[in-house]
């Protein structure tokens, strides 16, 4: 990778990691370490306090992970048990305690070595809590809540920290706008001076220095800038290309469907809205010309939140329409600074208020912040985000591990603004590279959208507020209902995913067949050679590598780009209309070996769970 190009060719064997685990990132099929991964982890081998900032998806969970576990195997297993857990990793989210707490399990898994991993969260009764501390585990992965609640309730006796020897702050970015300042206070003084202490974020911000004051003992800094000595201070992947449609706000709808109806985009596709009636504005609009889709927000019950998550990342769906939790109503950041945007959510979020919040709501969800969302290829924001570091972390969906991504916003006029501020941010904080750039997005021809314009706005006026409500209310029915089921079948049969569809219609009256396909006479010769494009990009996988497997300098040729080779003003693809040879070496390529809905996880077992179907089909029929 060019930028992120690394120490010449140094592997993970020449880190100083143990052979078990060395194994482990073998049978994870991991060739070389990421940048962040070469710099932390011989420094948290060395016993260091360090910070790490690196930008979204760059890997920063294995770079604690892995050092980790080694100083925990290494460990003389006759030494006798502790008194409670060796290390605690602290997430801010429980999507996020699962996916760290499954990316140990599996680590551990081939190691062979028998440590016991759990995750703590609020939703655990207390008896469940003492049942998964019993041990006691060596390592816990929690939200600051959860472990201060175990310590004020008992669960875990303030003394049994003693044995504690690494604590780990994942997306310590966010640990303080999630509310959990107070937490972290009440945890601080029961830290032993002798443990390691380690923060790992995507941005900088004041949150940050905070915390690293009050648990880091003279740390390490590393940031993304100071790997290679090169200068890079792209907060975002530069993997993944930015663009920008300027719309009216009332046709976000039209052009969406034009986005997706024509295939100018590439699956699978986040699609963020502000708020969570709009996400069903748009599924509803979206299922009447037969594209479907799924809805992920707060509102939703965790099981099902977690199955959504598990069933987009193995591909039963393309395309999710996500609502984040933007906690700010206001305006944009300052530009000025990095993370004024989570300063402004801290302002909204004062300690006293955040008890109450989470009684309501549950706060200990962030739909999408530092979800690993596997082979998301384009980020789209239908809404701008409030804040830039909203922006940050929602585009940071794509472009993982080095991989091709695209991201998308619709920008009305009411938005514009915001669209000023973060380019002026942007090209304050970032360095020149192209990907931190809002190019116009070069497939959409005015021709395509007036062809369905007609269709969209008809379609548009039947998806009344009153149709909104009822399907909300429908969809939270459902997935309440299918909540309880879900977490006995799932622990029973944890690759069943496709019992349960979140991609479902939920309009009252079935879509028209006509609205189906696009009828001869409003196709645009020009919009169907960019889909063309797309789909031959597509098809043209297995040509790119992800920038983290390889050390070796790589030119990226601009024209690989079907986006910068195709304009809908011009007729022709540059390479030849459908040559899938011209196409995209690096922006839409599938990585190599990936298959739609193959992620690892198998289909199911169904042997065994066939009566929990049964059951799950009769009570969805009802
Ligand atoms: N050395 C590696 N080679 C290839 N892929 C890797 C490597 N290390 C990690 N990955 C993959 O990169 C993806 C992103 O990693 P991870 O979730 O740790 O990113 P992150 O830096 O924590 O991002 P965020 O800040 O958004 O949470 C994961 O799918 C992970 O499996």
């Amino acid at each position: 990778m060019e930028e992120e190009s690394s120490d010449g060719e140094l592997g993970f064997e020449e880190l100083g990691l143990e052979a078990r685990i060395l194994r482990a990132v073998s049978k994870l099929k991991l060739e070389k370490p990421t940048p962040i991964q070469l710099k932390a982890i011989p420094l948290i081998l060395q016993g260091k306090d360090v910070v790490a900032r690196a930008k979204t998806g760059s890997g920063k969970t294995l770079a604690y992970i892995l050092p980790l576990l080694h100083k925990l195997l290494a460990d003389d297993p006759s030494a006798g048990t502790s008194a409670g857990p060796r290390a605690v990793v602290l997430v801010p989210t429980r999507e996020l305690c699962q996916q760290v707490h499954d990316v140990v399990a599996k680590l551990l898994e081939y190691c062979g070595r028998s440590l016991k991993v759990v995750q703590l969260t609020s939703s655990l009764s207390v008896a469940s809590l003492r049942a998964a501390l019993v041990g006691p585990p060596e390592i816990v992965v929690t939200t600051p809540a959860s472990l201060a609640s175990c310590l004020s309730n008992k669960t875990l006796s303030p003394a049994s920290l003693v044995s504690l020897s690494v604590l780990v702050l994942d997306e310590a970015d966010l640990l303080l706008s999630y509310g959990y300042e107070e937490d972290l206070k009440t945890l601080a003084p029961h830290i032993p001076r002798s443990c390691q202490c380690l923060l790992m974020s995507a941005t900088s911000s004041e949150d940050v220095e905070k915390l690293k004051k009050l648990v880091l003992h003279n740390p390490v800094t590393l940031k993304l800038t100071e790997v290679d000595g090169q200068l890079d201070d792209s907060i975002l992947p530069n993997s993944v290309q930015q663009y920008k449609i300027s719309c009216k706000l009332h046709d976000k709808l039209l052009y969406m469907l034009v986005l997706l109806k024509f295939g100018l985009i590439q699956k699978k596709a986040l699609i963020f809205v502000n708020s969570i009636d709009t996400s069903f504005r748009l599924k509803l609009f979206l299922e009447q010309f037969g594209i479907k889709s799924a809805v992920l927000n707060a509102e939703l019950p965790q099981n099902s939140r977690l199955h959504i998550l598990k069933a987009f990342n193995v591909g039963l769906f393309d395309y999710l329409l996500a609502t984040d939790d933007c906690r700010t109503t206001g305006h944009h950041a300052g530009h000025n600074d990095e993370m004024a945007g989570l300063k402004e959510v801290d302002k909204s979020r004062s300690s006293s208020d955040n008890k109450g919040r989470r009684a309501q709501k549950d706060t200990e969800f962030g739909v999408v912040r530092g979800i690993d969302f596997k082979n998301v290829r384009t980020v789209v924001n239908y809404d701008m985000p409030p804040t830039i570091s909203g922006y940050i972390h929602r585009v940071g969906r794509t472009g993982r591990a080095g991989n091709a991504g695209a991201a998308i916003s619709l920008v009305s006029l009411e938005e514009e603004e915001l669209l000023r501020s973060l380019e002026e941010f942007l090209s304050e904080n970032v360095s020149t590279k192209n990907s931190t750039q809002l190019g116009p997005f070069p497939l959409l021809s005015g021709k395509a959208i007036e062809s369905l314009r007609y269709r969209a706005e008809d379609v548009a006026r039947g998806v009344t507020k009153i149709a909104v409500r009822e399907a909300r209310a429908k969809e939270l029915r459902l997935e309440i209902l299918n909540s309880d089921l879900l977490k006995t079948h799932f622990e029973d049969n944890p690759a069943d995913l496709e019992l349960l569809k979140h991609d479902k219609v939920l309009s009252k009256q079935q879509p028209a067949s006509h609205l189906r396909t696009v009828p001869e006479y409003l196709r645009d010769p020009t919009t169907e050679a960019a889909s063309m494009a797309v789909k031959a990009a597509r098809a043209a996988m297995g040509q790119s590598t992800s920038r983290f497997y390889s050390n070796r300098k790589r030119r990226k040729p601009q024209s690989d780009d079907p986006l910068k080779a195709f304009s809908a003003g011009s007729k022709r693809l540059k390479g030849g209309k459908n040559d899938a040879r011209g196409l995209p070496g690096t922006l839409w390529a599938r990585k190599k070996g990936e298959k739609r809905g193959s992620s690892g996880e198998s289909r199911g077992n169904s042997k065994s769970s066939n009566s929990s179907r049964k059951k799950l089909h009769r009570r969805r029929k009802r």
